[in-house]
């Protein structure tokens, strides 16, 4: 297996350092030869290159049989909103170019941990859902997008095509089939023409899944179903802002940002990333949460690779790490936090125990 690494910004390497030592630790149990191959993306790549998603990165990303991908953003870009080239386009262009369409961002709680959520303990126990984010359309990229030559009016335009509805859909469906088979498509078809498009493509799929039972439901009142009842859901579709906003929200029940893993799937190589960014006051002090990535890790032995025994070794080490009490200062008790590194160490020597 040759995986791509994308460490990125802040945070980033820290966690991607981590998550290979667990990778490699997985590599050696159960024999397989991985290589991995580095490249910049994001500030880190806009200071080597001046661009930060460099031709040389996506080459090696389209080499890879996987990518695993850090975070990007830096603070210096993020206070200056006139900077010409930005560390998010770098991901964006990263996402286009490799046809990442569809990011897949589970939301589950972890039982040794379920008392860290700010929710109550019988509303979010057992919690289990998955959202299709749609990555590479929408308001993110719509043109035009802009200012006016005076410089004093903005717009963004937000568009969907029925061809990248639909290919999201299906998906959604196809996930819902093989879970509890209930869907969720998530818009604002009340007011947004994109989301009737959205809904209208949605219902013509319907006769083609009868097994799958498909609710329509408006964004705003998902963003107050999710926290109070968030056993309702099963698969939610949705468009990329929605979903971006919607998936940090539902990083709450888990019980921190640092938890929540995704993979990012399309027609090409596949990409798997944790939900989070940066976390820029966290880096160089080896404290931020690798578990996220480590658990990006897990969904790329699933989905990139189909081998799941690889993939529940990882989910497995991270729940007794969570039940230990190895974790970093977000989410442990009143005892001592371990380490970014010490918490990576201690996954890889289980998992080769
Ligand atoms: N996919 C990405 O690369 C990505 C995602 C989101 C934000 N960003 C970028 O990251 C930068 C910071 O953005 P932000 O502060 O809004 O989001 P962020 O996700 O970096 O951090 C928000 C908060 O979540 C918590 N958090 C995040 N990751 C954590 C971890 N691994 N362990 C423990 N706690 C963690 C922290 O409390 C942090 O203050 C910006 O430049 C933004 O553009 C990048
Ligand atoms: C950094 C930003 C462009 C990105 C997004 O909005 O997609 C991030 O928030 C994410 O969730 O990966
Ligand atoms: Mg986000």
């Amino acid at each position: 297996m040759n995986i791509a690494l994308l460490p990125g910004d802040g945070i980033g390497p820290e966690v991607i350092e981590q998550t290979v030592k667990v990778v490699k630790a997985v590599g050696k149990k159960f024999g397989h030869t991985i290589t991995f191959k580095e490249a910049v993306v994001g500030a880190a790549a806009i200071d080597a290159t001046g661009n930060p998603y460099p031709d040389e990165t996506h080459e090696i990303c389209l080499q890879a049989d996987a990518v695993l991908f850090g975070a990007i953003g830096d603070p210096k870009y993020d206070n200056d909103p006139k900077a010409k080239v930005r560390p998010e386009q770098g991901l964006l262009a990263m996402r286009k170019k490799l046809g990442l369409f569809s990011n897949v961002r589970p939301t589950f709680t972890f039982p040794s941990l379920i008392h860290k959520s700010p929710l109550k303990k019988e509303r979010i126990e057992g919690t289990d859902l998955v959202f299709l984010r749609e990555l590479t359309g929408g308001i993110y990229f719509g043109e035009p997008r802009g200012r006016n030559e005076q410089g004093t009016k903005a717009f963004d335009t937000n568009v969907y095509t029925k061809e990248e509805i639909t290919r999201l859909a299906r998906m959604g469906f196809e996930f819902a089939q093989k879970r509890r088979k209930l869907l969720t498509c998530v818009d604002k078809a009340n007011v947004l023409a994109t989301s009737r498009l959205w809904r209208e493509t949605v219902q013509e799929l319907e006769p083609e899944y009868p097994d799958v039972k498909v609710e329509y439901e408006f964004v705003d009142a998902v963003a107050m179903r999710l926290i109070q009842w968030p056993k309702a859901y099963d698969v939610l579709i949705t468009e990329n802002l929605f979903g971006d906003i919607l998936t940090d929200e539902a990083s709450v029940i888990s019980g921190s940002m640092g938890l929540m893993p995704s993979a990012s799937l399309g027609t090409d190589v596949k990409l798997f990333e944790p939900i989070h960014g940066s976390y820029p006051q966290a880096a160089g002090k080896d404290i931020a949460n690798p578990l996220a990535t480590v658990l990006s890790a897990a969904m790329m032995f699933e989905y990139a690779f189909d081998l799941k025994d690889e993939a529940k070794a990882i989910s497995d080490v991270v729940n007794l790490s969570l039940a230990e009490g190895v974790v970093t200062e977000d989410i442990a008790e009143e005892s001592k936090p371990s380490k970014t590194s010490e918490v990576g160490d201690w996954l890889a020597a289980q998992i080769l125990k």
